[in-house]
């Protein structure tokens, strides 16, 4: 938990975020919209550039937030502010243990060459996204208020009072674009959110997640710093709201998993897998490195000779393996897997919600600050991997298919 001293002290430093007292009300009311999924689509990049005047409302409504929005959109405050005010992190490295100053430095820093107006304009849509609900000054859509995926590959359901999150392009292995993360952090942040008491993500069809779509990077436009500095700046977006996510996670691996829908699993609760699922974290063969804080979970979950094996030798293991290596719950015959999964669940489900949540904070949240440092410094390096040959020579191979895994 964060003091209101510790928040007031970035707004010392130009953070942009202010603290208000506990009487003030909330007032966002924000230029610009809360759109975040939209943030980076190209044709609504330019439909979407917040005016000064948006940006200085948004400034100026962060200061009257009655309540500590917590230190991770803090941190994105301070670095998305310097990077819309100041252009790229331009000051020295603080020194070791100067924790503070290293974590506004390397937040601002994973901004890399993001331009001033992108900045800009995700400061004004992360404002609104902090309380969707309350009604912007300007650029109002339809869309404004979203709070829930709109696009069908990400479905979110209810059942028996759990949230199921499902992942949803069976024709392309659920490989997950770039809409899909947006979507899927929205999805989390309702959840977390909704009256459910256990969120579930699971696979439609019978590949649990392909990982990242190969054509995130070849859809969009702008230039390839641009894209790559909002492609950081989104995964690490979505790997936060793992890390954040409040309730039991548990993912259900219907299939085979790859890439980071294999690395944040090391973020769940529970993991029950199919036995005709198999785990692979191709990195290396990409020319990529490990994200979802798997560089720092693995090796604490199975060790790091294991850990290696996988993330850097590219090592895919089966059902069985996974779960002997504590990365997977329990395995379930792949014809009884729904059944069975879904039982347990259910029963789970009936716990007192509080006492859940309660148990998961004290499992967890100790790591927390580690996570999000771990997760930073994930992006900021994947963030020049692809800009490097061996990562565009390895996207290329897959779409001539000369290279399956
Ligand atoms: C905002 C950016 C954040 C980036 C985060 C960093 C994340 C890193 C990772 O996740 S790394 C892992 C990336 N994933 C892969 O490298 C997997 C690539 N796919 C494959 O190797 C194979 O498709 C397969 C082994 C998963 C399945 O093989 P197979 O059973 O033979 O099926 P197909 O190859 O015919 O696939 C059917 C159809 O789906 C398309 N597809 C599958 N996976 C992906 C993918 N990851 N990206 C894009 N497209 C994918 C495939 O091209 C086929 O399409 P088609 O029918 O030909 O149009």
């Amino acid at each position: 938990m964060h003091t209101h001293s510790q928040f007031r002290w970035l707004v010392r430093r130009g953070a942009g975020v202010a603290c208000g007292t506990r009487h003030q009300i909330w007032a966002i009311a924000l230029g610009g919209r809360s759109l975040v999924s939209k943030w980076f689509s190209s044709s609504s990049r330019t439909a979407m550039v917040a005016s000064e005047k948006d940006f200085e409302n948004a400034v100026h409504q962060v200061k009257l937030l009655k309540e500590d929005p917590g230190n991770d959109a803090k941190l994105k405050l301070y670095a998305l502010y310097k990077q819309a005010t100041e252009g790229p992190c331009n000051v020295p490295k603080p020194r070791v243990f100067d924790f503070l100053g290293r974590a506004k430095w390397d937040a601002w820093t994973a901004l890399g060459s993001l331009p001033k107006e992108t900045a800009r304009q995700n400061y004004v849509d992360f404002v609104s996204s902090l309380r969707p609900s309350l009604t912007s000054s300007s650029g109002e859509g339809p869309a404004a208020h979203r709070s829930l995926p709109e696009s069908e590959d990400v479905v979110v359901t209810s059942k028996d009072s759990i949230t199921v999150i499902t992942l949803n392009r069976p024709a392309k292995k659920n490989a997950i674009t770039y809409q899909m993360y947006q979507d899927i952090t929205l999805a989390l942040k309702a959840a977390s959110k909704d009256n459910s008491t256990i969120t579930v993500f699971t696979g439609n069809g019978n590949y649990y997640s392909s990982g990242n779509d190969l054509s995130n990077f070849s859809n969009r436009s702008g230039s390839l710093q641009q894209m790559y500095a909002e492609s950081a700046l989104t995964l690490r977006n979505f790997v936060d709201s793992f890390i954040d996510f409040p309730k039991p996670l548990v993912a259900l691996v219907n299939g085979p998993a790859v890439g980071i829908a294999v690395t944040v699993l090391g973020l769940f609760d529970a993991v029950y897998a199919s036995d005709r699922a198999t785990f692979h974290t191709p990195f290396s063969s990409l020319g990529i490195t490990p994200e979802g804080c798997s560089s720092y979970t693995f090796p604490k979950i199975m060790g790091p000779a294991k850990a290696a094996e996988m993330l850097i030798f590219g090592k895919k293991i089966t059902a069985r393996e996974a779960c002997a290596q504590g990365l997977v719950t329990e395995v379930f015959p792949h014809n009884t897997f729904q059944k069975e999964a879904w039982a347990r669940l259910t029963a789970y489900a009936k716990n007192p919600p509080k006492a859940m949540r309660i148990g998961k904070q004290l499992l967890r949240s100790f790591g927390k600050e580690t996570l999000h440092a771990v997760n930073a410094e994930e992006c900021r390096v994947l963030q020049e991997r692809w800009l490097s040959e061996e990562c565009v020579n390895a996207i290329q191979t897959f779409f001539s298919k000369k290279g399956k895994l």
